[in-house]
């Protein structure tokens, strides 16, 4: 019985999702050199370093958008690594890119309306508009609005958002921080924390702003010129000084 519960609450709470060893190559540009990564269900796992460390590429990797040389992607008990992008996301990994990725040209509830339409596929979807709504009130105010009149907290909500419409087990989260004031870091920040604790969603969160992301993170690897060069719970990493003035910027 103790195993069906165990089985039952991993179940509930999405599979994990490990990177082993992978080698991502540019051309001559070694981005990635046997990063190992793991990401727990129900946790935030925040990958941290420098510009040029690689934390884009590793999401690239993960969702199938460029393709490692060596190494794998597993979730939970799947392999991932030469599956297509389109086959990687309906697996239930979904990757917010760096920079927002909002369709200006369209209204607020339009652009949720394409994760939408993805999660329409999955029959164990989690979130509905009327979730993401209560989640994130100012898009619900804002719905019939075009989404260039959005500010840059608010189309960071969105394509979150629409990111859990499309049904993730998984998110991965590129530098969601970029541009934006402490304080609408800090309520996303939040609002991400509430919704991992509560639905036990698996998410990769990719930092330069190492600071913000381990108040909220669980665990931490840094990444220095395509390595990882320490990885540890979140308030150990926080802790280190040596590690911080070195790689963290704080
Ligand atoms: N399309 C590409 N072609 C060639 N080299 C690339 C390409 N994309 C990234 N690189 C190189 O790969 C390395 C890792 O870049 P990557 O963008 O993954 O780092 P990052 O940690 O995400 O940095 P940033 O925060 O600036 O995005 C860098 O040396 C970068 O110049």
């Amino acid at each position: 019985m103790a195993t069906m519960a165990t089985t039952a609450t991993m179940a509930e709470r999405g599979p994990a999702l490990e990177v082993r060893d992978l080698t991502t190559r540019y051309g001559p540009v070694t981005a990635l050199n046997t990063v190992t990564v793991r990401a727990r269900p129900g946790e935030i796992t925040a990958v941290l370093g420098a510009n040029g460390a690689g934390k884009t590429t590793l999401l690239r990797t993960i969702s199938g958008l460029v393709r490692g040389s060596d190494g794998s992607v597993l979730l939970g008990e799947r392999d991932l690594t030469r599956a297509p992008a389109e086959a990687i996301a309906r697996a239930g990994v979904a990757h917010v890119p760096e920079g927002r990725g909002v369709i200006t040209e369209l209204t607020v509830e339009e652009n949720l309306r394409l994760g939408d339409l993805l999660g329409a596929r999955r029959a164990d979807r989690r979130y509905h508009l009327a979730d993401v709504y209560d989640l994130f009130p100012a898009l619900a105010e804002r719905r019939r609005r075009e989404a260039n009149s959005l500010s840059g907290g608010e189309r960071q909500m969105l394509v979150i958002a629409r990111a859990l419409l499309s049904g993730p087990e998984v998110l991965l989260l590129d530098e969601p921080s970029l541009g934006l004031a402490p304080r609408i870091v800090a309520r996303i920040f939040g609002i991400l924390r509430d919704l991992v604790d509560r639905d036990g969603l698996t998410v990769l969160l990719v930092e330069q702003n190492a600071r913000s992301a381990l108040s909220i993170a669980d665990a931490g690897f840094v990444l220095n010129l395509g390595r990882v060069v320490a990885a540890a719970d979140a308030r150990t990493l926080a802790a280190d000084d040596e590690l911080r003035h070195a790689y963290l910027g704080f």
